[in-house]
């Protein structure tokens, strides 16, 4: 029996999962939630993710939520298939591994997401205004992240070392939303980070599943 992932193609953190599953070249099933119809609030979607919140993942008795646990449930479960996301062969490449993957989402992520949050969903899918105030408190904080990133990748060419991990790949959905958004000029003023993203972004799966993103 195939995995099930319930999501939408164009929520970000679906797409983080759906990219995992496409490098770890894992057989699974896409199963499309209607959010606007607000499936994703509904019991049968909350039983399996109790926050009403998409993705879910469901591996015969196994039934997951957060998009970042469920790739690197698929990472590992898929360790000898596809690319090489955990290091988990080498014991200093995958703390290095672990270390950037909670930099994402302690420092990376709590920036960068209200900035998509401003320009996607409330700028371009409710067609509302974007608060600017927000916009430029967020941008401030994520450029000093992405000074982290500059010096960061100055010495190494993805996060935990010379190979692309989980760790640059949990970057990519919200990342590719705000390339489409002005705050693209941050990691234009980057050059190291510029050539990360450029490479990771360029991926045939990172193309394959941000092409899924679009609305
Ligand atoms: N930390 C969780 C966030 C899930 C989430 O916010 N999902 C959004 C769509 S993706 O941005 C969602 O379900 N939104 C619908 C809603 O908020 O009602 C994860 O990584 O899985």
């Amino acid at each position: 029996m195939a995995m099930k992932l319930y999501g939408a193609p164009m929520s970000s953190c679906t797409a983080r999962a759906l990219a995992c599953l496409e490098e770890k070249e894992a057989k699974y099933e896409f199963v499309l939630v209607n959010l606007p119809g607000g499936e994703h609030k509904q019991p049968t979607h909350l039983a399996k993710n109790p926050f009403g919140l998409i993705p879910a993942l469901v591996d015969g008795d196994v039934t997951l939520f957060e998009s970042r646990a469920v790739s690197k449930y698929v990472a590992k479960k898929h360790k000898h298939s596809g690319t090489d996301l955990l290091r988990l062969g080498n014991e200093k490449e995958s703390a290095m591994v672990e270390v950037w993957l909670e930099v994402e989402g302690q420092q990376y992520s709590p920036h960068i997401s209200p900035l998509v949050y401003q320009y996607i969903v409330v700028g371009e899918i409710y067609k509302q205004t974007p608060d600017e105030k927000v916009i430029a408190e967020e941008s401030e904080k994520l450029g000093k992240v992405l000074d982290v990133y500059e010096a960061r990748l100055s010495k190494s060419k993805y996060l935990a070392g010379d190979f692309y991990s989980l760790a640059d790949l949990h970057h990519l959905p919200y990342t590719y939303y705000v390339m489409t958004t002005p705050v693209k000029k941050l990691y234009d003023a980057r050059p190291h980070v510029k050539a990360w993203w450029t490479d990771i972004s360029s991926r045939p799966v990172s193309k394959k599943v941000t092409a899924g993103m679009k609305h």
